[in-house]
């Protein structure tokens, strides 16, 4: 497999051949779970994601021992047109805080027992506005992309990719307005704090954009519309994909950046579940478009992969049991 995409239609290509679940695994694991001193069904959607991992580490009985979060940063043109509630510089300033250990997510991933990494893209350069031209140019596109691609360790066995750049969430609606029309206004929401007004005023923006560039693919709304952080981990999820390693999906922008992807090839996100449902108004449409249900709904409205990191306990708890527990006939429990 290489490590970086010589073109965009390099990228489609791994997207079209990307592998599927282990057949033989899943079944194997759900025998499995049939077999756990327990009433059936009992351990609810905790039994369902353990085979889901099952099936895509290709082990009836796996360990999940080495998360990686991700955190990209990119800043955006678009926040000349006052779209956040917070200036562009925060973007870099808290790249420095993840570096330094400081951050919400750096707790949550330690938490996790996660390795974190950090990539900042071109932080002095942002994108251009794209209420006025197109955010990238087809060779930036591919640039985030493959720095998402490269930035995923093979030895991984769980990914979650997390962002931060000022104005991100007025890019991620401008994205699901693209992909799945409907009205400007129910695709914008507050992000880092606007009030009503700001909101309204960002959807204004978002309408003009996505009017503008009226994007036919999912890689052409990312180029359009998309910020390199967020094309980053559309690039990232894409390579996890290729490597069988399961993502676990964050907010409103990480599940932006995913929706592209399933816009391209609508089984691309089959190795993904959703981490939670945050409190950016439109993010509980998007799961729903996306066909995922969250596994927490704790009103996080952060970013940074924080919802998805703070997940990962959950999915480890889930495949503990699962690869853990004693079955009736090893503990003599009485079956029925
Ligand atoms: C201190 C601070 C830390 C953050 N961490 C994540 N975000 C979140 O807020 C940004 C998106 O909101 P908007 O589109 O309104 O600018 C992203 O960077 C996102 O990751 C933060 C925002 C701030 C201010
Ligand atoms: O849902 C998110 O990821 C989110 C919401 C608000 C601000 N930043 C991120």
């Amino acid at each position: 497999m290489t490590d970086s995409l010589p073109s965009l239609d390099a990228f489609r290509a791994a997207l079209a051949a990307a592998p599927l679940a282990d057949p033989q695994a899943r079944d194997a694991a759900m025998a499995r779970n049939g077999m756990l001193t327990k009433p059936p069904g009992a351990l609810g959607r905790l039994e369902d994601l353990a085979i889901w991992y099952a099936g895509w580490r290709g082990d009836a009985r796996p360990r999940l021992e080495a998360p990686q979060v991700v955190i990209f940063a990119g800043n955006h043109g678009v926040t000349a047109q006052g779209i956040s509630a917070f200036p562009a510089e925060v973007t870099a300033q808290m790249v420095a805080n993840f570096e330094a250990g400081g951050a919400a997510v750096n707790q949550l991933s330690q938490v996790a027992g996660a390795q974190m990494k950090i990539v900042a893209l071109d932080l002095d350069r942002p994108t251009a506005d794209f209420s006025t031209a197109p955010a990238m140019t087809e060779a930036e596109l591919l640039a985030a992309l493959n720095a998402g691609w490269q930035a995923v360790d093979p030895q991984a066995d769980l990914l979650v990719t997390g962002e931060m750049g000022i104005g991100n969430t007025t890019s991620a609606a401008a994205l699901a307005h693209a992909l799945y029309g409907g009205a400007a206004a129910n695709w914008a929401g507050r992000g880092t704090g606007l009030d009503p007004e700001g909101v309204a005023h960002k959807a204004e923006v978002v309408a003009r954009a996505v009017a503008l560039h009226a994007p036919k693919t999912g890689l052409e709304a990312l180029r359009c519309l998309g910020g390199r952080e967020v094309a980053a981990m559309a690039g990232a999820i894409a390579r996890a994909r290729a490597l069988r390693i399961p993502v676990i999906l964050d907010g409103f922008i990480c599940c932006a950046a995913a929706a592209c992807l399933a816009a391209e090839a609508p089984e691309a996100l089959d190795h993904c579940v959703a981490g939670h449902v945050s409190a950016e108004g439109a993010h509980r449409a998007l799961l729903e478009k996306l066909g995922k249900a969250p596994l927490l709904d704790l009103g996080l409205r952060l970013g940074e992969g924080s919802g998805a990191a703070l997940a990962i306990n959950i999915l480890k708890a889930a495949v503990a049991c699962h690869s853990g527990m004693a079955t009736f006939a090893e503990a003599g429990v009485s079956e029925d």
